[in-house]
């Protein structure tokens, strides 16, 4: 039996709880062969001015053609492209790669504040990655940014968004609702012709960071397995509610030595 190989092209997350650390834990975790292609260094460090580090064009390319060339890919997903040159490339490398199961998770602003994709590669997303994508999976931000249009803020917004932005090309549309935080976790997918919700209890946690990151890696993976987009999105959006009720709490710890560390620099300064 050959055994599913995935691959994420996305940014690094030092901190480990999202980007490729997040989506390479996932796909161990789902029983995938996972690879990845670094486009940037994250480091929330209070200390840097500048905390991502951009990889060059052929960085990238080197990448996806070590990992394509030596292993193959049965499903890829995007993540964190940050500037409009890398997404044209990845374009032209997932094009050239012939692999149809393609997720594009538009990651734009992190939840620690980070901008993930510069404003001027909004466009650059939506006309040339977007019409490739198997399934694009926008938190609600990202799907008003995508449409120039404001913030979904309810199931009824969600399902609207969904039907605009299947316009732009992806044959599958999921919305995660997470950020709208009276509700449950509610996610609407779309494919062109019927609206399902999934909907999840919500968990009372702060400890979400990467939830995003590990659902859209928890779908490549199954649909590297050879699930349908309807069954993925199920056993991911089951997968990452339970990521998300048993996560680990180092953020707090983080959190606290942030205002340590203010303290510290006030009392120097
Ligand atoms: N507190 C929570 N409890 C349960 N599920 C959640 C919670 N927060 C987010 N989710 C779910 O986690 C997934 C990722 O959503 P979201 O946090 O909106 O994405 P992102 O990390 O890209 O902003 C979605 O299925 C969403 O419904
Ligand atoms: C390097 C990197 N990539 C993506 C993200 C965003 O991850 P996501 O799961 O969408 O959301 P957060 O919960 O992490 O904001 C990231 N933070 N870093």
């Amino acid at each position: 039996m050959k055994f599913p190989r995935t691959l994420t092209i996305a940014g690094s997350a030092s901190q480990g709880s999202a980007g490729v650390q997040a989506d390479l834990k996932t796909f161990q975790e789902l029983n995938v062969y996972g690879m990845s292609a670094i486009t940037a260094f994250v480091a929330t460090n209070q200390t840097l001015d500048q905390s991502i580090f951009t990889q060059s064009l052929d960085a990238v390319k080197a990448q996806v053609y070590s990992s394509l060339e030596h292993v193959g890919a049965d499903a890829v997903k995007t993540g964190m492209l940050f500037t409009e040159d890398i997404i044209k490339t990845v374009a032209v490398l997932l094009e050239e790669s012939g692999v149809s199961n393609i997720v594009v998770d538009p990651v734009m602003i992190g939840k620690m504040g980070s901008q993930l994709l510069k404003d001027e590669a909004v466009d650059a997303l939506i006309n040339y990655l977007l019409p490739s994508a198997k399934i694009l999976t926008p938190n609600v931000e990202e799907a008003g940014r995508i449409l120039h249009t404001s913030t979904p803020e309810s199931l009824k917004d969600m399902e609207e968004c969904a039907y605009e932005l299947h316009k732009l090309g992806p044959e599958y549309i999921l919305i995660k609702g997470g950020a709208l935080k009276g509700l449950p976790a509610i996610d609407v997918m779309f494919d062109g012709n019927e609206m399902l919700v999934l909907e999840e209890e919500r968990v009372a946690t702060i400890h979400t960071s990467g939830a995003g990151c590990t659902y859209s890696a928890a779908i490549t993976a199954q649909l590297a397995k050879g699930d349908t987009v309807e069954g993925a999105v199920r056993t991911a959006k089951a997968f990452v509610t339970q990521a998300i009720r048993y996560a680990l709490d180092f953020n707090r710890g983080l959190a606290q030595l942030t205002k340590q560390r203010h303290a510290f620099f006030h009392r120097i300064a």
